[in-house]
């Protein structure tokens, strides 16, 4: 059967085709094609029942890494990173953009050690991007592990907090909350 659609004459499977694009499109960041911070907070809201750790990383000094290298350079810092820690991050886990040089992780469970060894493992894969000779990405990270009958809103500020706090005491670090 065809549709009319803004002039355009679609069958049935065309439709599905386009809904199912825009659907992937609306909860994908657009630049390094990661799940973006909509997705990010739905899925954390869905997924509240069982313990989990949030991990926030922020890229460090990234408006001088803009200022001196171009902002082009700065766009393929931002998918490198993506690159490098989505192949990293085992398959149970959430990995989105939440906007600019910021990103999230959601990690089933509650383990200390293990969330300790991937932030030790995100710190270092950032140095493996290069922007000058000695010169190389870090990024700040804060972690949270969420509290029995805390709000998914609460668990994203303690591990802001750790960030900030990862952040004022020299970056390229992580801070539990
Ligand atoms: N290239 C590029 N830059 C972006 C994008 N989104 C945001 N930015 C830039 O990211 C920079 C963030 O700067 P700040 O918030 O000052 O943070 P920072 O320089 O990383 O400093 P610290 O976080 O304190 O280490 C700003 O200059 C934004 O313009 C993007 O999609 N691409």
């Amino acid at each position: 059967m065809l549709f009319t659609c803004y002039g355009l004459k679609l069958t049935i499977g065309d439709l599905t085709s386009v809904q199912q694009q825009l659907s992937k499109e609306l909860i994908t960041d657009y630049l390094t094609q990661i799940a973006n911070r909509q997705f990010f907070y739905q899925y954390m809201q869905k997924n509240q029942s069982a313990p989990y750790t949030i991990l926030l990383i922020d890229i460090d000094f990234f408006k001088v890494i803009n200022d001196q290298f171009g902002h082009d350079r700065g766009d393929q810092v931002l998918i490198e990173l993506s690159s490098l820690y989505a192949k990293a991050l085992p398959n149970n886990s959430v990995f989105a953009r939440l906007g600019g040089e910021e990103f999230a992780i959601y990690l089933p469970g509650d383990n200390r050690p293990k969330a300790c060894d991937l932030s030790e493992q995100l710190l270092s894969l950032a140095h493996t991007i290069e922007l000058a000779a000695n010169r190389t990405v870090s990024v700040s990270i804060g972690v949270s592990f969420k509290a029995p009958e805390e709000a998914f809103n609460e668990v994203v500020k303690r591990a802001d907090q750790a960030l900030y706090k990862a952040k004022n005491s020299g970056r390229s670090q992580y801070y539990i909350a």
